[in-house]
Formats: structure tokens, C-alpha cells, sequence
């Protein structure tokens, strides 16, 4: 499995006004990177850059020594898969199936139908999201929580060595939630590069590996979870009173806000 690195990596939408400044972030085979930081600072747009879909100012985005804006795009597709913000997805008319087997396109040639085996991927993929109830749903159709569930098998579809999540438990109730997050351990240990935003600190305490703190500047401050993530840090970066705590009942540390 590759590991994806950037180097310097600098970003602004406008030359004016950089969103994202030096970042300097390493996802290795087999690690979960959870990103944390306020609304509007750039984790979006840091997953956008991982992919390739944006390109840097500055700086580079490499996966393993091959700079990711280079490669061609059904390259970066077999590689690294993007599971957007569920805010970006527009109505797709689709239905579910057909939309799990877009997925499948990086490695179909360019007149090439999906295969037998992609049908039943599709199958498989929607058992393990523990919905298979919803393989001919049209997309329009779906609640905002089991649209979420079917982006993340179409990335699923993909086989990639690393996957980018962009919020990809906003819309999931308990149960969702903790059924993804699993499945992003089981990813992690089959050896993915794991990379998720999130608005939840405990998301990164119980998913253990590596957290990114993004701040207001655009800068980015990476480390193992249990120097991340601590009152101190995580009130100065969101700009507001949390209290982290270790929980004996949970046997974790918790995440608090407090009004
Ligand atoms: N296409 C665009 N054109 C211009 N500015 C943009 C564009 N997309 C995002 N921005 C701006 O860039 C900044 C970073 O946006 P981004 O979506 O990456 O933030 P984020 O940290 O993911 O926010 P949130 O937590 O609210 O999802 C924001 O100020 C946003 O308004």
C-alpha cells in the first residue's frame, strides 16, 4: 500500500486570501488521520488536494514519490477514493446500483459495461453497510443518512489503497456511526490509509491513531490522539470552552462541551 505525504502544501482559492498554509501531514498504510478544526478553515479542501481534484499553490501532494496532480485520473481513481461532504452532492439520477457501479469506472475501459462480479460487489458492499434494502431505490429518493451510507460503498466500490472522508458520519444516527467508524478499523487494519474530517474530537479518540488540528491561519498541528487531543488544545482551536476528561465507565478519554 502507497503512503500519501504532503510537503509544504499551501492553498488559497483566491491569490489574496491562503486557506491552507506549509501543511506538512503523512498518511501511512494502515492508518486512521482524524482532521479537527472550527467551520471554513480547510479540511475540505485539504481532502480535495489529497485527491488531486485541486492543485497546490505551493508545496506537493505525493503518493509514495509520484506527485498525486501528475498522475492520470483513473490512476489517482484506483488509488485514493473521495467520499464527499454530504452538503456537495447534488440529486443524482440515479438508482442506488447504478450509482455503487460509477464507482467501478477508474478500472472499466472506456466502452466497457460493468462486469458480473461488479453487480455482485455492489450486493456485498450494501451488506456490509447493512443496507441492502436499498440496491433499486432511486438516490432522489433516499434519506439524507442512507444517501451518506451509499456514497461511502460507491468509494468502497473502488478497492482503493487509500480512503478520504469528508464528514461521513454527519447524517448517521448511533448505530450508523459506530458501524462506520468499525468498518474504518477494519479498513485500517487491511492496510488503507485512512483519512476523515470530523466535527466529533471523540471520533478521534475512539478511532485511537493519528489526529490533524486544523486552526483559523490555516495551519496544521499533527501528532498521535493522546497529545492532540486536551482541553487546552482543543478550546484554543475551536475558539471555545471544552473540557476532555478520561471517563472510567467509557475507559476512554471524553470530549465535553459546556454552555
Ligand atoms: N470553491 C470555492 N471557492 C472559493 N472559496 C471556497 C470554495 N470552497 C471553499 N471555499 C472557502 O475556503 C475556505 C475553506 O473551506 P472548506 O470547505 O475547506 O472548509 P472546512 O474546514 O471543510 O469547513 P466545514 O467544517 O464548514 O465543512 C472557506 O472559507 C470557504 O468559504
Amino acid at each position: 500500500m502507497p503512503t500519501l505525504a504532503t510537503k509544504a502544501l499551501t492553498y488559497g482559492y483566491t491569490k489574496a486570501k491562503l486557506c491552507l498554509k506549509d501543511v506538512n501531514l503523512t498518511i501511512n498504510p494502515g492508518q486512521i488521520t482524524t482532521i479537527l478544526g472550527p467551520n471554513g478553515v480547510g479540511k475540505s479542501t485539504l481532502l480535495q488536494l489529497l485527491c488531486g481534484l485541486l492543485t497546490p499553490v505551493r508545496g506537493s501532494v505525493l503518493l509514495d514519490h509520484q506527485n498525486v496532480s501528475q498522475l492520470p485520473p483513473a490512476k489517482r481513481a484506483q488509488a485514493i477514493a473521495l467520499v464527499p461532504q454530504m452538503t456537495s452532492i447534488g440529486a443524482l439520477p440515479y438508482t442506488v446500483l447504478d450509482y455503487l457501479l460509477l464507482g467501478k469506472t477508474a478500472q472499466l475501459g472506456l466502452f466497457q459495461k460493468p462486469r458480473e462480479a461488479d453487480y455482485h460487489q455492489a450486493q456485498q458492499v450494501l451488506g456490509e453497510l447493512n443496507a441492502s434494502d436499498l440496491l433499486n431505490r432511486e438516490c432522489q429518493s433516499l434519506s439524507g443518512g442512507q444517501m451518506q451510507l451509499v456514497t461511502i460503498g460507491k468509494a468502497l466500490m473502488q478497492a482503493p489503497q487509500i480512503m478520504l472522508l469528508d464528514e461521513p458520519t454527519a447524517a448517521l444516527d448511533y448505530r450508523n456511526q459506530v458501524q462506520i467508524l468499525k468498518l474504518l478499523q477494519q479498513l485500517a487494519d487491511q492496510g488503507l490509509g485512512i483519512v476523515l474530517t470530523s466535527h466529533d474530537p471523540n471520533q478521534a479518540v475512539l478511532l485511537k491513531h493519528q489526529v490533524a488540528l486544523v486552526d483559523r491561519t490555516g495551519h496544521l498541528e499533527v501528532g498521535d490522539m493522546a497529545a492532540m487531543i486536551n482541553s487546552e488544545k482543543l478550546s484554543k482551536i475551536y475558539g471555545t470552552n471544552l473540557h476532555v476528561e478520561y471517563v472510567a465507565s467509557c475507559q476512554r478519554l471524553v470530549c465535553m462541551i459546556t454552555l
